[in-house]
């Protein structure tokens, strides 16, 4: 097909040795805004009074439910901090909504052309994918005031494939700093290995091994502009802290696997009927 790669040796050999590299001015402003207001009008069509996240029968259940479907939909998870002791929102659900998920890239026709464009397949190039598959998309909004934490981890918990191959490609969609909840890694933390994994059995997920704990002095803060992408190794440690402040922290947040010579594995949380197209073939 032809893809060429994007990146250059310094910015590869970044990537290696630290694990995450930032791409500046990935997205034009044109590519954000569209992609912005597109997110405002899949919000404006939710309707939260009927949606079956409120049910309080089989909690669990419907709750495990909505979020194993959504490997296959485009659907809302809330922020923590969303509802007050009443069970009511407590902002209107335009701040209410933590995240939108998990396959917007494939069923949103905006979200589709950016994913599927030939920017993001020739990033996925230069990382030495042969036959990339996007398997979750996430528009993350990191509400002001109650956008929740994200505890240190890596991707490959979550996305597991044999052997391990996912890269994380988080684009900023707001300018990400330090005051709104940016991201934070421990460079180089990619090299020893996969911790533990976030597997799918009979009562749910679960995690197979405790978290270590991490050093808050081992991170470092990575501040980023709206449009830049970052991609983060599978295996690089990172997390974002609470947004207290008064501005949002929008991102639109892709994981790719391998799925030439990597097998997905069975018991990832998700399990779909069909795989994604992949970005290209060989
Ligand atoms: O948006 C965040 O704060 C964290 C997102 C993340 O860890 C990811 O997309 O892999
Ligand atoms: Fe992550």
């Amino acid at each position: 097909m032809g893809i060429t790669g994007s990146l250059t040796p310094d910015q590869l050999q970044f990537f290696h040795s630290q694990g995450y590299l930032v791409i500046e001015s990935f997205a034009s402003e044109d590519e954000i805004s569209s992609l912005r207001k597109r997110m405002n009008e899949l919000l404006n069509q939710f309707d939260c009074s009927v949606s079956s996240i409120f049910s309080t029968k089989n909690q669990k259940q419907t709750t495990d439910n909505y979020f194993f479907e959504s490997a296959e939909k485009i659907s809302f998870f809330f922020e923590e901090k969303a509802f007050g002791e009443d069970g009511e929102l407590k902002q209107p659900k335009e701040l209410s909504i933590n995240k939108v998920g998990h396959a917007l890239h494939e069923l949103d026709p905006l979200y589709k052309e950016f994913t599927y464009s030939s920017k993001v397949s020739s990033l996925a190039s230069s990382l030495g994918y042969r036959r990339p598959v996007i398997m979750q998309s996430m528009y993350i909004f990191k509400q002001p005031g109650i956008g929740g934490e994200v505890v240190p981890h890596q991707d490959n918990s979550f996305v597991y494939t044999d052997p391990p191959s996912c890269t994380g490609l988080w684009m900023a969609l707001e300018d990400s700093t330090t005051v709104n909840g940016c991201l934070w890694a421990i460079p180089g933390s990619h090299k020893n290995g996969l911790v533990r994994r976030f597997i799918r059995g009979e009562s749910g997920v679960t995690f197979d091994r405790p978290s270590p704990s991490y050093e808050q002095k081992d991170f470092v803060s990575i501040e980023m502009k709206a449009g830049s992408m970052i991609a983060i190794h599978g295996d690089l440690i990172h997390q974002s802290f609470e947004n207290l402040s008064s501005k949002s922290r929008h991102a639109y947040s892709l994981h790719v696997v391998e799925s030439d010579g990597c097998k997905w594995a069975e018991d990832n949380w998700i399990q779909r009927e069909k795989m994604p197209e992949p970005l290209y073939v060989p």
